[in-house]
């Protein structure tokens, strides 16, 4: 089975939680955290201020870790490592996005998520 790694960024704000929507793909238009692959030699840090430039085009801090999540997709296992950020600089620009919202802690069920993002979710609620 192949595997991916993944680092995740749950950027807060005010007590929102900044959330994505895919605009291509098999999971097009379910919602996520942003961020991606990591590439070979890079820490979990390095590899996510370097997703969020590509995807926000913005700098993050990345502040505290919150979860490790391992889902078994059909086609491949997933593990992603999340983390709580928050903008250093920019404007959160969405270059492959199709939408984004901030979201207040009880309205976070309200978009549907990737599959092993309602993982993630249950976590920040109990955080
Ligand atoms: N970035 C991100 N990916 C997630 C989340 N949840 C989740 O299941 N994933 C999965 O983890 C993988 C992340 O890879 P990626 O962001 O580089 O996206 P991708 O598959 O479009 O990669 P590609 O652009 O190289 O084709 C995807 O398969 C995606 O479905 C999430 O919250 N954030």
């Amino acid at each position: 089975m192949k595997q991916i790694e993944v680092v995740a960024a749950v950027i807060c704000h005010n007590g929102k939680f900044f959330a994505t929507q895919r605009g291509y793909g098999e999971f097009k238009d379910f919602w996520e955290f942003p961020g991606g692959k990591m590439e070979p030699g890079e820490t979990r840090e390095e590899a996510l201020k370097r997703e969020i430039r590509e995807e926000l085009d913005t700098e993050i801090s990345v502040d505290t870790f919150l979860t490790t999540v391992e889902y078994p997709y059909p086609a491949f296992h997933l593990t992603m490592h999340c983390f709580f950020c928050s903008v250093r600089s920019g404007h959160l620009e969405l270059k492959e996005h199709e939408n984004a919202a901030w979201l207040r802690l009880e309205e976070l069920d309200s978009v549907d998520w990737l599959p092993a993002d309602v993982e993630v979710v249950k976590t920040i609620k109990n955080h």
